[in-house]
């Protein structure tokens, strides 16, 4: 598979988000749509994205009790979307009912690990007797062995993740930055590092958002990873 790229669409100004995604049809890129977008426009804005050709991430990290979730899951079926995220930590029952719920359509679920945003202290502050990696290599394989598409992971699980689960299955990485800022993620690496781990998608937001010339830094990344 070739890797591909997903901007995370964390655009305040729907507006602006939509006149970027006219600048940047053609591009081979999948859009995702995360809080910001979805809560404040609803289905609406998905429609519109996915008219203009783009596949869509709709990442909404679904994590409830299975029945809610199998729900959740039979409404984004019917909506149309390519990708979408639910939280591994839900468990083994509400993963099966998710799984369930998109049977038939082409719909890929996408079952987030360990975020990002967290570090190794705050697996150990909550309990864990896991490392932060062991963590995300269990919720990885309980992901994949429930019949969940991919998993999320940041670059640096991702190598291992690959290796010992043998299965295919799609690996997604975020926290991917091209300099040194971090914003609020915790564990972050350059596209370069995060194909070369394995990565199947990489997502990438502020890097984009926050740039000047967003186009360009689309294009930057996307050469950044045909050259990794
Ligand atoms: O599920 C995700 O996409 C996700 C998982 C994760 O562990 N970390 C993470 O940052 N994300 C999402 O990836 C995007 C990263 O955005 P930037 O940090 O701006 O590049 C955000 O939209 C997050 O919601």
């Amino acid at each position: 598979m070739t890797v591909k790229l997903a901007v995370a669409l964390d655009i305040e100004n729907t507006e602006e988000a939509l006149s970027l995604l006219k600048d940047l049809k053609g591009e081979e890129i999948i859009i995702k749509i995360g809080y910001l977008l979805f809560i404040k426009e609803g289905t609406d804005i998905v429609k519109k994205i996915k008219d203009m050709g783009f596949d869509i991430f709709l990442d909404l990290k679904l994590h409830d009790i299975p029945n809610t979730v199998y729900n959740g899951v039979r409404s984004a079926v019917e909506l149309g979307v390519d990708y979408l995220t639910v939280h591994t930590l839900g468990g083994i029952e509400m993963m099966e009912k998710a799984v369930e719920a998109k049977k038939g359509s082409n719909l890929k679920l996408l079952g987030v690990t360990i975020l990002t945003s967290h570090s190794e202290d705050y697996i150990q502050y909550i309990g864990s007797r896991y490392s932060l990696n062991q963590l995300a290599l269990k919720l990885a394989t309980t992901a994949v062995n429930t019949g969940i598409d991919g998993i999320v992971c940041s670059p640096f699980e991702v190598k291992e993740i690959k290796e010992k689960i043998d299965k295919d299955f799609i690996a997604v990485t975020p926290g991917i930055r091209l300099e040194q800022e971090t914003d609020d993620q915790k564990r972050v690496a350059t596209p370069e590092f995060a194909v070369k781990e394995g990565s199947d998608i990489l997502v990438v937001g502020r890097p984009i958002i926050k740039a000047k010339d967003k186009k360009k830094a689309v294009r930057e990344i996307l050469e950044k990873i045909k050259n990794a």
